[in-house]
């Protein structure tokens, strides 16, 4: 897989070098089910084309960019980690656009014009809430006259769980309350968060959430195996405590398995 960091300035270059591909479009935070839908369907209908898979992304994250800053987005993974799942889901080029305020100003028709028929784009797969354009304006009952009727476009339907959209952001307040027992349903797996434990404390990798306050069950892994523990993250919400001795030092992943005390009701040693 191939990434590319596209931004005004190196657009044209890349639009020389485009082949006939299909895309899928969106920010896909997290790659819960909802998200592997809409790529899974994208890589289905580059299979019956016969040409390559595209996923495009944005970062920093449109809310943020929008809200002027005001919406601060609880990322749930790293660029990098998203790249290393999409090159496994068979993705053969990910575009990452850079968000700023100019590009949430191109007009839907511009975008479609110029990322979409410009970057080779013969079909289009986003989800049925995928907005695009100045305000959002763009949608994907438009998408194909924007592009001048020359992308195909498939709407993939809303994936939900008891009735609730699957999301980044549902995922994200989840987290924040602590119900990662309730992620599983919603992402595929337990949530993860990559760190280093350095003897002394752990420091989280950027681009990951903690889940709120309180006592959880865990996983701790490394290359070189995994133990079973229990960790607290302190009222502060960035300091982690773990009850037992932990057998090895440096980079390791925690699996949060299950909130067993709430915050109110921590006692710290
Ligand atoms: C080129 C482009 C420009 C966009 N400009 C805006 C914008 O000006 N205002 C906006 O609300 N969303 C804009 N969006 C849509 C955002 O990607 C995103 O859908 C929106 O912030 C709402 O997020 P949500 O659908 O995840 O709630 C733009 C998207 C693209 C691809
Ligand atoms: N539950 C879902 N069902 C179908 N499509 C979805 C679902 N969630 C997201 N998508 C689609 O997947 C792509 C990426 O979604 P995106 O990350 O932009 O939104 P999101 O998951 O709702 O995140 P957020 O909550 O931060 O807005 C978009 O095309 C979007 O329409």
């Amino acid at each position: 897989m191939e990434t590319i960091r596209l931004n005004r300035s190196n657009l044209a270059e890349w639009q020389k070098k485009a082949r006939p591909n299909v895309m899928a479009l969106g920010c896909f935070d997290g790659l819960h089910h909802g998200h592997c839908a809409v790529i899974n369907t994208a890589f289905q209908k580059a299979n019956e084309k016969q040409v390559p898979l595209a996923v495009m992304s944005f970062f920093p994250h449109p809310k943020t960019v929008i809200s002027n800053g005001k919406i601060h987005v609880h990322y749930l993974m790293p660029l990098a980690e998203k790249e290393a799942k999409l090159r496994k889901m068979g993705v053969d080029t990910f575009y990452i656009v850079e968000f700023d305020k100019g590009f949430a100003g191109v007009a839907p028709e511009q975008f479609a014009a110029q990322y979409l028929n410009g970057l080779g784009v013969v079909h289009a797969v986003a989800g049925f809430d995928f907005s695009y354009g100045a305000r959002g304006a763009g949608n994907m009952d438009r998408l194909k006259s924007d592009s001048g009727g020359r992308i195909d476009v498939t709407k993939v339907a809303k994936v939900e769980l008891r009735g609730e959209k699957i999301s980044s952001s549902c995922i994200r307040e989840r987290l924040l309350n602590g119900k990662v027992a309730e992620l599983p349903d919603l992402l595929g797996q337990f949530y993860e968060t990559q760190c280093e434990w350095n003897g002394d404390r752990f420091i989280l990798y950027p681009y990951y959430t903690l889940p709120g306050p309180g006592r959880y069950r865990v996983t701790l892994k490394n290359l070189s195996g995994s133990v079973q523990t229990e960790v607290s993250v302190l009222n502060d919400g960035t300091t982690l405590q773990c009850t037992d001795e932990i057998p090895f030092i440096g980079k390791l992943s925690i699996v949060w398995k299950k909130q067993i005390v709430e915050a109110r009701k921590l006692r710290i040693s």
